[in-house]
């Protein structure tokens, strides 16, 4: 673990000695040296797995799921979350609700702050409250981002998206990689996890500037003010974004960042980032690339395209639609070969979790939100028109189908930046499935492709 003390910011080190342990708790106060504590037993851990269960088949593969984007193919490890069909996703074991219960709050606040999301992700605990503010100072510490990708993002034209700009600058913090010249100076595979854990947590923090400048430049929003080092993530970004005066607004960014973190390790973006990361592409790699994932209408870009066709509707129904309308205007999209953006899910058979914690934050902070009303509306509609047309698996909404109707009620009306904030978030479950890639010493992926003559070929002459 020699990596622990030799990769911290000396500024760090002097303005926030982490390495002290907490008054109040028995475990020591700093993540990495938490984390160096785990390793070794989760290495074992796995070892006697592997052992004991090793060469244990999990079922049979079907042809269909060569050719069906490999649906419910068992073939990678993830503990940070898990998803359940029926029960949505569960960090570390638990649910929504249990960790908007358990996770420490902002001063003041009442929901989960994703600095203690995070660190749940990582070792499976739930920290202490000064614990969660030790990562705030943390990661507002390591904030900056150099000139040349504030350049970089001055420079992009407006009418680029913003996400193509957020996957931009990320690629550009490869620049300054701890794991990528930690490779070149030689370390040993066993050491892989330290500059693996600095490059993550500077990535982490490193975001708020790189979505705060993509959207005063896009969207013409003035000045982006400085990151106020004694305040807590989500409240430096949506300062940075212009909401910091709005506390419903921090709690909201809180409650989203929380919530869009991880989804278990097969959706696009998580699978990317670990994909991209085996060929040992240092964090910034490959979360641009998981990024570029998430910014397809099918993942993540679905919360802008959410907003698009609900303003759509609102343009052409009005503000109160009835049932009828709403009705046909949904059978309209359908019958034009699109998909109901924010419905349907490739894994959940049943309302996201996450949709559920949405509105109900929507029914706490703006129950009369016209839009929140149609969202609502469209809820009772859409679950048997999509059955009726027979075709999707799960009717029900996804988590995209309500994040953008939260963020518009606060003024946050542009819906290409949607999936910017997303990525942000996402970053935190791709951060900490990096960390433990790099820790179990996790190979290179390399699946077997098929050509569809060689399956003919394997089932000639067999029923
Ligand atoms: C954070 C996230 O990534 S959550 C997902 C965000 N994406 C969306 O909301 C986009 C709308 N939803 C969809 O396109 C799909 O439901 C997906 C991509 C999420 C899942 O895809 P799949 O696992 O392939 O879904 P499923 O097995 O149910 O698809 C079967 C058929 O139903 C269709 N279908 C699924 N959902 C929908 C929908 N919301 N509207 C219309 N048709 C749908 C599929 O397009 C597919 O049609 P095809 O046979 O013509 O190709
Ligand atoms: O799980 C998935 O495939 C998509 C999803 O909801 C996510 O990544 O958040």
């Amino acid at each position: 673990m020699s990596f622990l003390k030799a990769s911290r910011p000396s500024l760090l080190r002097t303005a926030f000695p982490a390495a002290r342990l907490s008054s109040t708790a028995a475990k020591p106060v700093s993540l990495k040296e938490r984390l160096a504590e785990l390793i070794p037993k989760e290495i074992e851990n796995v070892k006697a797995v592997r052992a004991e269960h090793g060469k244990k088949a999990f079922g049979p593969v079907v042809v269909d799921q060569l050719y069906g984007g490999m649906r419910g193919l068992p073939a990678l490890i993830w503990d940070g979350s898990v998803l359940d069909p029926e029960e949505g996703i569960r960090f570390r074991g638990k649910t929504i609700p249990e960790i908007q219960a358990a996770l420490p709050k902002a001063p003041g606040g009442s929901e989960p702050l994703p600095e203690g999301l995070f660190w749940l992700l990582v070792t499976g605990e739930i920290p202490t409250q000064e614990q969660v503010a030790e990562l705030s100072r943390d990661w507002a510490a390591r904030s900056a981002i150099p000139e040349f990708v504030e350049e970089i993002l001055d420079r992009c034209p407006p009418t680029l998206h913003p996400m193509s700009q957020f996957g931009l600058a990320v690629t550009a913090l490869n620049h300054n990689s701890a794991f990528a010249k930690a490779y070149q100076d030689g370390i040993s595979k066993k050491e892989y996890w330290g500059p693996t854990f600095e490059d993550a947590m500077d990535l982490i923090a490193k975001l708020p500037n790189i979505a705060g400048r993509i959207y005063r430049n896009v969207f013409a929003k003035g000045k982006l003010p400085s990151i106020d080092a004694s305040k807590d993530y989500s409240y430096n970004l949506a300062n940075l974004l212009g909401f910091g005066e709005n506390p419903a607004f921090v709690e909201l960014l809180r409650l989203y960042i929380t919530i869009h973190s991880d989804h278990e390790g097969g959706n696009v973006s998580a699978h990317t980032g670990k994909l991209v990361g085996s060929a040992l592409s240092d964090p910034f790699l490959a979360y641009s690339a998981a990024l570029n994932g998430l910014a397809g209408p099918l993942h993540g870009l679905a919360n802008q395209e959410v907003l698009i066709w609900l303003r759509k509707m609102q343009a052409q129904l009005g503000q109160d639609p009835s049932d009828e309308a709403v009705k046909e205007y949904i059978w309209s999209t359908l019958k034009a070969g699109q998909v109901v953006p924010g419905y349907g899910h490739a894994v959940l058979r049943k309302t996201d979790p996450r949709y559920t914690a949405q509105r109900e934050f929507a029914l706490k902070h703006l129950p009369e939100d016209k839009l929140f009303k149609l969202v609502g509306q469209i809820y009772h509609l859409v679950p048997d028109i999509l059955l009726e047309a027979g075709k999707a698996k799960n009717p029900w909404p996804n988590v995209d189908a309500h994040s953008g109707v939260l963020l518009t009620h606060y003024g946050l009306d542009q819906m290409q930046f949607y999936t910017v904030l997303f990525g942000v978030s996402r970053a935190f479950g791709v951060a900490a499935q990096l960390i433990w890639d790099r820790a179990l010493g996790a190979p290179l992926e390399r699946p077997k492709s098929y050509s569809t003559a060689a399956i003919k070929k394997m089932f000639a002459g067999k029923p």
